[in-house]
């Protein structure tokens, strides 16, 4: 995290927050909070507008108007490397590798900014939660297979020790047993280092899994939010899943 950081608490905090690409508007009126070591699960369908709520509370969707804060600084619409100095991670649906770079190359390039010694002991760290990646440390991003990206992409964001974490659809296409990782890794870092977790996710499970509360997104708009731990959970969310 950058010496400039203005909180150590890093919640989330967006408000009436409207997003779109040119005259169409895909979120609408999305209002909630992530609060410090809380996490939220966002779990909607396909096309419900999940990766465009992550993509404008980090500044890359087209159009934007409402508020963004994290922590107590207002990122609304800021550009996304200006939102990661302060202690956030993103871990984009398609990703942000150096596709023609090797994998230790892109672990390098994410901390060439961060004191050495400290990086040193956070890639071993992060290193062991994947260990199939250390044995792919010399050959190139874009020829790792697609699983193999998907736990370079969210390693690459965990190397900073983000506060706040914020992943898009990390499941997507991972075979079972790497989805049950992926949810010890974030089930760790939650206890370890108490981050606060905004998952946008189509996998029930590994939300209640991971997640404190689930919101559902329909057509842009949080339609619920519930607590992972309520009764019936499951089920009210496997409903509103169903095609
Ligand atoms: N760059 C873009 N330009 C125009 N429309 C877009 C753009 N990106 C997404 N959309 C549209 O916005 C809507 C929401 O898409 P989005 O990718 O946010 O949904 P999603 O819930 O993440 O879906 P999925 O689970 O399939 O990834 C869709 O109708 C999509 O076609």
């Amino acid at each position: 995290m950058s010496a400039n950081v203005t909180t150590e608490t890093l919640g989330l905090h967006v408000r009436d927050l409207d997003a779109g690409y040119g005259a169409a508007t895909v979120i609408r009126e999305v209002s909630f909070d992530v609060a410090v070591g809380e996490a939220l699960a966002v779990v909607g369908r396909n096309g419900m507008g999940k990766t465009t709520l992550l993509k404008a509370i980090m500044g890359h969707a087209g159009r934007t108007t409402g508020t963004v804060r994290v922590g107590d600084s207002d990122v609304t619409g800021r550009p996304a490397h200006r939102i990661v100095r302060l202690g956030v991670g993103y871990a984009a649906q398609e990703g942000n590798l150096f596709t023609d770079l090797t994998v230790a190359e892109n672990l390098q390039a994410a901390t060439m900014h961060l004191p050495r010694g400290h990086t040193a002991k956070r890639r071993e760290e992060v290193l062991a939660y994947f260990p199939v990646l250390t044995n792919r440390l010399w050959q190139t991003a874009g020829t790792l297979s697609g699983g193999e990206q998907k736990m370079l992409v969210l390693s690459l964001a965990l190397l900073r020790e983000p506060r706040l974490l914020i992943i898009d659809e990390i499941s997507d296409g991972l075979q079972p047993s790497v989805v049950d990782t992926v949810g010890d890794v974030l089930r760790a870092e939650r206890e370890r280092r108490g981050i606060s977790l905004l998952m946008a996710e189509q996998n029930v499970d590994l939300s209640l899994r991971v997640a404190d509360r689930v919101a559902v997104l329909k057509l842009g708009r949080i339609v619920s939010t519930v607590d992972s731990t309520a009764e019936g959970v499951r089920d009210h969310l496997m409903k509103e899943l169903a095609p």
